[in-house]
Order: structure tokens, then C-alpha cells, then sequence
């Protein structure tokens, strides 16, 4: 559990003095610019501010800092280290004010070149990565202890923001640790979900990170995915929506298939359960959930589960159920900071090749502050609409867009009906049309529409919406919505069309 009275400044502080006769300037150049942010049982929890120093920590330095600080909190500890890009600011902020300064030579930042140079401590790149034993039966091969040594040679660290070859197409691979904006909001969850992946079930077990929708769960679901695949080959990771837990289930119970299902969802070095609220009140998939939960846990396999709420106020499951989603860490995801928010838009416009002027993005993210899929939204809407006018994106174009999708006043909520029926009658088309099976184009066209609105303006998740649409699968409603994103800004009746509808069914669901 974490330790809150922890002056972790300090710690860090009397670590680097610890070290301070064995390391080089360049060394202490790193070291300076790591922080401890955090310590969950006997993991510490570092962020630094680039990749770079990632790799010097996780390779040459490793060990050297383990023992200090293991020797600092007198316990053993194993290192869990994420990138910071907030950290990042704050150093190069530090190294504009002061420049030149102590060991940190011509600024805080050692070149890529001094990174690359600290692998010249062969004794340290032969060690362990946390000092522990290896064989916590990973994989079919009880784990791949060269990926997990990081030693140079044997088999290299993971593309952090690249997913391995054989990529599980239940994975998104847009949602990687790399594209995932840490901030004050979600700092413990993101480095929690990080040390998860790279000490599976040693860290904590479960994993349990609750909060809002649209807040990044799902995000950090997939990145564990993503990171323990790429770190630990031949993982077997599988991630579930709870609903599709719960559908496969029942269809496994039909089927007379309880055995294969019991495979696919215990037979897995990681389970990844997203949205675990849905299993409420649905009593035989609960027990049949707490049974795979026992199993893996007992075979000390990773469980992380995301939910809606912290496992207290997750009405539907039994005590004995709720208690063990305490077992391991809790965490929270926030609404981010107004920071974070511009630092979100930033990497998402970079992510897309896209270039925003500064004044643009602070503005979007002043005004959509508590989903980052709305913000998302609106960014995309704001560049659908430069690039269908021919203009540049500026603060004037975007608040002019903006004023179309942002609610003024209580707009009441939003349901998935109101959005067929507002749709429907858009496209002079029946509801029972647009949830039906008929493939003709304008109805496929009108379909996709009012999915993309649904995950759009509601919280609905991706299986729910399916549902709502005649039962449909969650992948048919991801790709109704990755289609109309990518045509938004390509076509501009579509556009048009999107816009109004959004102010349709705003205007229904307020009366
Ligand atoms: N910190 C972040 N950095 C970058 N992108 C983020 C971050 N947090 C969320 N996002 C993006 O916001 C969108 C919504 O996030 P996600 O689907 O993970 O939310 P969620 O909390 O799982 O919501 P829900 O409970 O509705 O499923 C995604 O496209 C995700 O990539």
C-alpha cells in the first residue's frame, strides 16, 4: 500500500547522497532529474522526464539506485519508472532559469549521446532488473528472463510505443504508454499500470484504477497489454469488456462450452477487465468471474480491473468479492488539469501530424474539462472544419466550431434513443431501420453516424452502444467510429450533417 507520510523529496534526496562516491558527474546529471513519486508496498514509483534517462535507469543505473534506496528505506525495493512529461517542462524550465548548473554541466539535460554512452558498465547491464527471482511462470516458458534482465544482447527492451508483430486485435494500437499524457490527475495510476506491466503479479494484485468516464482506463488497459507483450514474449494477455465477459458467459452456457470458456479467461498470464461495474446485479457471471479471479490469482497471474467506482461503492457483488479488489492497489483516474489537458492535445495533434497553434489548443482544452474523449472530439471537429474550409486552424476557427458542440447551459442528458430517434428523423428513416440489419449505404451511412454521436456526446461504452444498435457487435460500433472521425474532415456534407444532428439532439435532450 502507499506510504503518504513519506517525504519522498527526501528519500530521494539521501539516495543520490548515498551514491554520491560511485557515480559519475554525468551520472548525478540523471540522478537529479528522477523523482520519487511515489512507493506501493515495496515498488518505487520514479518519473523522469525523457526516455533517454528511462533507459539509462532501467539499464546502467538500475541496480545501483535499487540498492540505494533499498538501503535508504531499509527494505528491499524494486524500481517502477515512467516517463513525465510535465516532469520534462518543469526540468527544461529549471534549465533555462539555471543555466550550467553543479554537476549538471552545460544544463540538466545530458545529450542522447551521453545516454548512449553510459552503457559502458557492463557489470551493471548483466544484472537483474529488480534483484528478484524469475520464474514467476510467465508465458509458456515460465517467463523470458532475458527480456526481463534488459540485457543488452540477449534480447532488447521493448519498443515502448510500438507493439510487437503479432498484435491482438483486441488491443488498440493507438493506446500505448508512449501516447499516454501522465499528469497530477492520473500520475499514480499511469505508474501503478507501468510497474504492473513489468513485474506482473508481484507488484500488486489486482490492479483496480477507478473513475469517470472517458478519463483514460481503457488507455491504460491497453498500454499493460501493449507493454507486457512487447517486454515478456509469448505473454498471454487477454483483455475483456466485462459485458462482452458477461456475453460470452452466457453464450458459453448455451453452447454447453463452459470448459473452452474457462480456458480462454484462466488459461492467461494477464487478465484485463475493463468496466467491471456491468457485471452488477448479474449474479452468475459474477461468481463465475470470482472464480477466474481466484484462479488466477492463486496461480499468481495479473488482474487489473477498471471500474466506475471504487470496489465500496460497487453495489451487485458480494462482500467476499468486493474485499479482494482490495487486495492489491486502488487507484484513481481525476479529470485532468488545464496542463494536462493542453499537453493531451499536444501529443494527440502531434500524434496525427498535425500542427495547432498553442493559443488554439489552450483554448479547446479551456473548454471541454472533465472528458478527454470529448476532447478529443472537438480537436478532431476543429481540424475536420479547418481543413474542409481551407483555413488554417486559429482560436477564431475554433471557437466558432466549438460553439456548436459545446452544451450551453443544463442540457439535460443525452440517451442513446434520443440519438436514433433525432437520426432517425434527420435521414427520414425509421428507428427500427437504423438498428436493423440492412446493409443499403444510406442506411449504413445513418447507422454509423449515430454510433459515432453516441460514443461522441454520451458515456456509453462501446458494447452498450453496440447493443443499443440491435444487438451489434463492440468492434462494429469502434469501427463506425474510427470511419466517421477519418471521413469527418474529408467530406464536408458529413460534416454538416454531424454538426446539426449534435445540435438536435442537444436540443431534444434539454426539453
Ligand atoms: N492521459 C491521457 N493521455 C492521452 N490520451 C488520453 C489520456 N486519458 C484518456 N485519453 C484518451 O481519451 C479517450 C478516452 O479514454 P478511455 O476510453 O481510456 O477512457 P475510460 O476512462 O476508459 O472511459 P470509459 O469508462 O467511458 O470506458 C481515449 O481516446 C484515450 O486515448
Amino acid at each position: 500500500m502507499t506510504q503518504p507520510d513519506v517525504d519522498y523529496t527526501q528519500v530521494w534526496r539521501d539516495t543520490i547522497g548515498t551514491m554520491d562516491g560511485d557515480t559519475s558527474p554525468r551520472d548525478r546529471a540523471y540522478l537529479a532529474m528522477v523523482r520519487l513519486v511515489g512507493l506501493i508496498d515495496s515498488t518505487a514509483l520514479l518519473a523522469v522526464p525523457y526516455e533517454h534517462t528511462k533507459e539509462t535507469l532501467e539499464t546502467t543505473l538500475r541496480e545501483p539506485v535499487r540498492a540505494a534506496l533499498s538501503s535508504v528505506l531499509e527494505h528491499d525495493v524494486r524500481l517502477a519508472i515512467t516517463v513525465d512529461d510535465q516532469l520534462r517542462k518543469q526540468v527544461e524550465g529549471e534549465a533555462d532559469q539555471v543555466p550550467g548548473q553543479g554537476d549538471h554541466g552545460s544544463g540538466a539535460r545530458p545529450s542522447n549521446d551521453e545516454a548512449s554512452a553510459t552503457s559502458d558498465r557492463p557489470e551493471a547491464a548483466t544484472e537483474q532488473t529488480d534483484g528478484q527471482p524469475l520464474d514467476n511462470g510467465l508465458g509458456p516458458d515460465g517467463g523470458n528472463t532475458a527480456a526481463r534482465d534488459g540485457r543488452p544482447g540477449t534480447a532488447p527492451r521493448p519498443e515502448r510505443s510500438t507493439p510487437g508483430g503479432d498484435m491482438d486485435p483486441r488491443l488498440n494500437p493507438k493506446y500505448t504508454f508512449d501516447t499516454f499524457v501522465s499528469g497530477s490527475s492520473n500520475r499514480f495510476a499511469h505508474a501503478a499500470s507501468l510497474a504492473v506491466a513489468e513485474s506482473p503479479a508481484r507488484a500488486y494484485n489486482p490492479l483496480f484504477i477507478y473513475g469517470e468516464s472517458g478519463l483514460g482506463k481503457t488507455h491504460l488497459l491497453h498500454a499493460i497489454g501493449h507493454y507486457a507483450r512487447n517486454l515478456y514474449p509469448g505473454v498471454r494477455v487477454r483483455y475483456v469488456n466485462s459485458e462482452e465477459f458477461t456475453n460470452d458467459f452466457i453464450n458459453s452456457i448455451r453452447d454447453d462450452k463452459a470448459g473452452a470458456f474457462q480456458r480462454r479467461y484462466r488459461n492467461v498470464d494477464f487478465l484485463l477487465i475493463d468496466d467491471i461495474q456491468f457485471l452488477q446485479g448479474k449474479e452468475q457471471t459474477v461468481e463465475e468471474f470470482f472464480h477466474t479471479f481466484n484462479t488466477l490469482h492463486n496461480s499468481e497471474k495479473q488482474v487489473v480491473i477498471t471500474s466506475d467506482q471504487p470496489p465500496k461503492k460497487l453495489s451487485g457483488f458480494a462482500e467476499r468479492m468486493r474485499s479482494r479488489f482490495e487486495w492489491g492497489l486502488l487507484t484513481d483516474v481525476q479529470p485532468p488539469d488545464l496542463e494536462t489537458r493542453i499537453a493531451i492535445l499536444q501529443k494527440k495533434a502531434a500524434q496525427e501530424g498535425m500542427t495547432i497553434p498553442d493559443d488554439t489548443l489552450e483554448l479547446i482544452a479551456s473548454k471541454i474539462t472533465t472528458n478527454i474523449r470529448e476532447l478529443e472530439g472537438a480537436l478532431i471537429r476543429v481540424t475536420a472544419f479547418a481543413s474542409l474550409s481551407g483555413q488554417p486552424v486559429s482560436v477564431e476557427l475554433a471557437s466558432h466550431v466549438l460553439k456548436d458542440i459545446i452544451p450551453t447551459g443544463d442540457g439535460g442528458t443525452i440517451t442513446i434513443g434520443t440519438i436514433q430517434t433525432e437520426v432517425a428523423d434527420y435521414f427520414r428513416i425509421s428507428v427500427e431501420d437504423l438498428c436493423g440489419t440492412s446493409r443499403s449505404r444510406a442506411l449504413v451511412n445513418a447507422r454509423q453516424i449515430a454510433m459515432y454521436l453516441s460514443r461522441e456526446v454520451t458515456d456509453m461504452s462501446l458494447p452498450t452502444i453496440g447493443k443499443e444498435f440491435g444487438g451489434r457487435d463492440h468492434t462494429t460500433v469502434m469501427h463506425a467510429e474510427r470511419k466517421i472521425r477519418q471521413l469527418i474532415g474529408e467530406r464536408r456534407a458529413l460534416y454538416d450533417q454531424i454538426t446539426e444532428l449534435t445540435g438536435l439532439i442537444r436540443k431534444a435532450s434539454a426539453r
